[in-house]
C-alpha cells in the first residue's frame, strides 16, 4: 500500500518582475493507494500530477509531509523503495544513438541485474510488445507507438510491484492509444500495481478502478469513476448556448432531467447519462483540456 501524508510542495521562482515567489504545485494532499489497483491521478494542466509523480518516485523530495510504501517511508529508505518501482516517465528518454536492445541492457545494468537475467529479460520484454525484430535497430528508428511501448517494458525489467507511468498515450493517435491501454491492462493482469497520471478523461475512465480528481495541487474527488459520476447525478441534459458554445445541467432523477428538457426553448437540446467530463467541470468548473 501507496500512502501520502499531508503532503505538500512548493517552488520557488522570479515572477514577471523578478520578484521571488513561492508557488505551491501540491498541497496538503492526503492518498492512499492500493495494492492492485490501476489508480488514475487526473486533473488538466498544471495541477501538479507530474509534481506528485516525481515525489512519489523519488525524484523530488516534498517539501512537507511523509509518502509511505508500507513501512517505507521516500525520506529513509530510497534503495529499498527503487527495487519496488517502474516508472514511465512523460518524455522519451532513450539514448537516441543507441539500439532498442542496448538501451534495454543499459536499464538492466543500472539496476545491477546480472547479464543472463539481462539477456533473458530483453527477449521476454521485446516479445511481450512485439518488438523482437527490432532489437537491433536504433531507437530513432521506431515510430512514436513503439517507443511508448518500449518504455512501458523497460521499466518493468528489474521487475517492479508498481508501475508509475506520468501521460502514458500523450499525443498518440486513438488506435495508439488503445494498444498501450492494452498493454497496461495485460501488466495489471500480471499482479502490477498501476499508477498513472492523464489529461484525458476517456484513458481514466477505460483503465482505472479509482481516479483522484486534482486541480491547482489540491484533491477535490476521489472515488471509482461510476461513483464519481452517480455522486453528481446520473443525468444530463445539454443545449446550445447564444454563443454556439454547450451548456449542461446535471440531474439526479431520470424524471427531472425530462422536466427540465421540455422546459428549454434552446437550440439542440440532448439528454444523456452523464460521465467523467461532467463530474470534472461541476467541481472545477473548468473542462479538463483547457
Ligand atoms: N521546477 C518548478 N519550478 C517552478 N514551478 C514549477 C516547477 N515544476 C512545476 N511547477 C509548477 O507547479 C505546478 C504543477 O506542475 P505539474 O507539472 O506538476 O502539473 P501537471 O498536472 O503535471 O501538468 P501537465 O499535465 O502539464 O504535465 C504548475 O503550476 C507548474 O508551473
Amino acid at each position: 500500500m501507496l500512502r501520502l501524508e499531508n503532503v505538500r510542495k512548493t517552488f520557488l521562482y522570479k515572477n514577471a518582475k523578478g520578484k521571488e515567489s513561492t508557488k505551491v504545485a501540491v498541497d496538503n494532499m492526503n492518498l492512499r493507494i492500493d495494492d492492485g489497483e490501476i489508480f488514475g491521478l487526473l486533473g488538466p494542466n498544471g495541477a501538479g500530477k507530474t509534481t506528485i509523480i516525481k515525489m512519489l518516485t523519488m525524484l523530488s523530495r516534498p517539501t512537507k509531509g511523509n509518502i509511505y510504501y508500507g513501512k517505507l517511508n521516500t525520506r529513509n529508505d530510497a534503495q529499498a523503495i527503487k527495487k519496488l518501482i517502474g516508472v514511465v516517465p512523460q518524455h522519451i528518454n532513450f539514448d537516441q544513438d543507441l539500439t532498442v536492445g542496448e538501451n534495454m541492457q543499459l536499464h538492466g545494468r543500472l539496476h545491477h541485474m546480472p547479464r543472463k537475467d539481462r539477456e533473458q529479460c530483453i527477449s521476454e520484454m521485446l516479445r511481450y510488445v512485439e518488438l523482437s525484430e527490432r532489437v537491433n535497430d536504433s531507437v530513432r528508428a521506431l515510430s512514436g507507438g513503439m517507443k511508448r511501448r518500449l518504455l512501458i517494458v523497460r521499466a518493468l525489467m528489474h521487475k517492479p510491484s508498481i508501475l508509475f507511468l506520468d501521460e502514458p498515450t500523450v499525443a498518440l493517435d486513438p488506435q495508439v492509444r488503445r494498444r498501450i491501454w492494452d498493454l497496461i491492462r495485460k501488466m495489471h493482469k500480471a499482479g502490477v500495481t498501476i499508477v498513472l497520471t492523464t489529461h484525458y478523461i476517456e484513458e481514466a475512465e477505460a483503465l482505472c478502478d479509482r481516479v483522484a480528481i486534482i486541480n491547482k495541487g489540491k484533491l477535490i474527488a476521489l472515488d471509482t469513476p461510476k461513483a464519481l459520476q452517480e455522486k453528481i447525478g446520473s443525468y444530463a441534459v445539454e443545449w446550445d448556448k447564444e454563443n454556439g458554445e454547450r451548456e449542461f445541467k446535471i440531474f439526479h432523477s431520470k424524471e427531472q432531467a425530462k422536466a427540465f428538457a421540455n422546459n428549454l426553448s434552446q437550440q439542440n437540446i440532448l439528454r444523456r447519462r452523464s460521465n467523467l467530463e461532467d463530474v470534472f467541470v461541476e467541481l472545477t468548473g473548468r473542462k479538463v483540456n483547457s
